[in-house]
C-alpha cells in the first residue's frame, strides 16, 4: 500500500457556463476532473484528483486569473488529501468478478475459485485504468479471447496498457511475450506489479513512453498482435506506425472509440491496407479487429 501515491482532491464551484473552461484549465495538472451540478440551472462543482500534493499557489493564482478574465468573483478553491485506505478498500470491494470471453477478472478481495476453463486475471481497481468493467476493456478482452482460438502469437504489443490487463490476458491466452507501454509512469508501475501478481512477469515487459516512440516498442517489431485501447484521435493518427509495427497477416485490436468515430478510425487504418475482420459494440463504444 505504501507505494500507492497520495491522492489529493481539489474542488471549486463555478457557474454552469464556465464549467468546461475551468475543467480544461486544471486538466493538465491532475489525473481526473469530474463535474457535478449542485444547484439546478446554477452552480457546478469541479472536482479534480491529483497524484501527490498539488501546487496550491499556482492553481489558486491560475483560477484567480481565469475568474478575472471572465468577470466573476474569484471562486474559493479547496485542497484536501483523499483518505488513502478508505477509498482503495472501498473501490476494491465494489468490483465483483467480471467475465469477458474466457477471462475472469477479479480483485484480491475475491475469495472464490476461478471457474475451470476460465483464465483468471487478478487486477485490483487502483490508480491505473483497466479493471475489466469498462466497455472498451471488455470489448478488447472478448476480441483477444476469440482470436486466441484461431491465431498463434509469438510476440505482441499492448499500447496504452493502463493496469496491464490486456497484456496479462495476452500472456495467459498465448503464453507469448508482450511489450506493454504507457505514457503514464504510474500505469507502468501498476502493470509491472500486476504482471508479478499474475505470475507472468517473465512475459510482460512494461515500459514508459509515448506510442511508437518507445525504443522497446520499436525493438519488438514486427508484432503478430497489437492491442490498443486509447482514444479515437491517437488511434487514427498512429495508423501508419501501427502498420509498420505489424507483421503481414497480423491482427490489431483497437478500442476506446465511440460509435460516431468508427468510420473515421477505420478509414485511417484501411488507408494503410488493413481490413476489418471483427467489430464488438458495447453500448456506444466500439472495439474493432483488423488484419494486416
Ligand atoms: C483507456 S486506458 C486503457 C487501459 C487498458 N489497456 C485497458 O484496456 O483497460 C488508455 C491508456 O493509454 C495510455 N495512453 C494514452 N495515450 C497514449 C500514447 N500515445 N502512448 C501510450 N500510452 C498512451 C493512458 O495513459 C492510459 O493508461
Amino acid at each position: 500500500m505504501s507505494s500507492i501515491p497520495d491522492l489529493w482532491r481539489i474542488a471549486l464551484i463555478v457557474p454552469e457556463a464556465l464549467v468546461e473552461f475551468f475543467s480544461d484549465a486544471v486538466a493538465d495538472h491532475v489525473v481526473s476532473v469530474s463535474t457535478f451540478e449542485i444547484e439546478e440551472g446554477g452552480n457546478w462543482l469541479v472536482e479534480a484528483i491529483s497524484h501527490g500534493e498539488p501546487d496550491r499557489a499556482w492553481l489558486t493564482s491560475r483560477v484567480a486569473v481565469l475568474a478575472e478574465a471572465v468577470g466573476i468573483a474569484e471562486p474559493e478553491i479547496t485542497f484536501e488529501p483523499v483518505p488513502k485506505l478508505d477509498w482503495l478498500t472501498k473501490s476494491y470491494q465494489s468490483f465483483p468478478p467480471i467475465r469477458a470471453g474466457r477471462c475472469f477478472i477479479h480483485g484480491s478481495h475475491f475469495e472464490g475459485k476461478v471457474p475451470a476453463s476460465s483464465i483468471g486475471l487478478l487486477v485490483d481497481a487502483a490508480t491505473a485504468f483497466g479493471s475489466g468493467e469498462h466497455a472498451t476493456t471488455f470489448g478488447c478482452l472478448v476480441a483477444l479471447d476469440r482470436l486466441s482460438k484461431r491465431f498463434p502469437v509469438r510476440r505482441a504489443l499492448d499500447m496504452g496498457c493502463g493496469s496491464g490487463i490486456l497484456a496479462l490476458a495476452i500472456a495467459k491466452l498465448w503464453h507469448a511475450p508482450v511489450v506493454a507501454s504507457d505514457i503514464d509512469a504510474e500505469s507502468v508501475r501498476v502493470a509491472r506489479l500486476n504482471a508479478r501478481r499474475n505470475k507472468v512477469a517473465g512475459l510482460v515487459h512494461a515500459v514508459g513512453g509515448v506510442g511508437y516512440k518507445v525504443a522497446a516498442v520499436r525493438r519488438g517489431r514486427p508484432y503478430d498482435l497489437i492491442a490498443s485501447n486509447i482514444l479515437a484521435r491517437p488511434l487514427a493518427r498512429m495508423a501508419p506506425d501501427l502498420r509498420k509495427a505489424l507483421r503481414p497477416g497480423g491482427y490489431v485490436v483497437l478500442s476506446g472509440l465511440l460509435d460516431r468515430h468508427e468510420n473515421w478510425v477505420l478509414a485511417a487504418h484501411r488507408a494503410q491496407g488493413l481490413r476489418l475482420v471483427g467489430r464488438i459494440p458495447v453500448g456506444e463504444w466500439r472495439t474493432l479487429v483488423l488484419r494486416g
